[in-house]
């Protein structure tokens, strides 16, 4: 009903704040957008299902999502991708995976400090109601 539409309207709002915060981050250039896939022929091959920041606020547009643990699984794949893709001991595999871990680490202490877990608890009745 009307109060369950504006309880996931406030959802979308705060993951596009953590998103677009993310996105400012000068460490996180190489996740804003979709791997470019004319640069790297095989990242399909390896990568099942890409995805980026610039994706993450689309589908949030798209009313993708109606929990912050439906976001944070998509979120998640942004740097598990990296760690799959750039294994190698070569700097720039190592510069790519340190990058990939921060994202990790400050994804999961913004939810930390700043989900109410109440609300939260609201958006997980939502979703098993539907
Ligand atoms: C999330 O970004 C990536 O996984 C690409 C993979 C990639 C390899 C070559 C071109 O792009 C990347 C970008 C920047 N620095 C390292 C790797």
């Amino acid at each position: 009903e009307e109060q369950e539409e504006d309880v996931l309207r406030e959802l979308r709002l705060f993951l596009r704040n953590v998103t677009e915060r993310l996105a400012l981050d000068r460490r996180f250039k190489a996740f804003t957008k979709p791997v470019d896939i004319e640069e790297v022929p095989d990242y399909l091959i390896v990568i099942r299902k890409p995805m980026d920041l610039s994706t993450l606020l689309t589908n949030i547009d798209e009313h993708k999502y109606v929990t912050v643990s439906e976001f944070m699984s998509d979120a998640d794949l942004i740097w598990q991708n990296a760690l799959e893709y750039n294994p190698d001991s070569d700097p720039m595999d190592r510069h790519i995976r340190h990058r990939a871990c921060a994202l990790k680490d400050t994804v999961r202490a913004i939810i930390r400090d700043e989900l109410d877990e109440d609300f939260d608890r609201v958006c997980e009745e939502i979703k098993e109601s539907r």
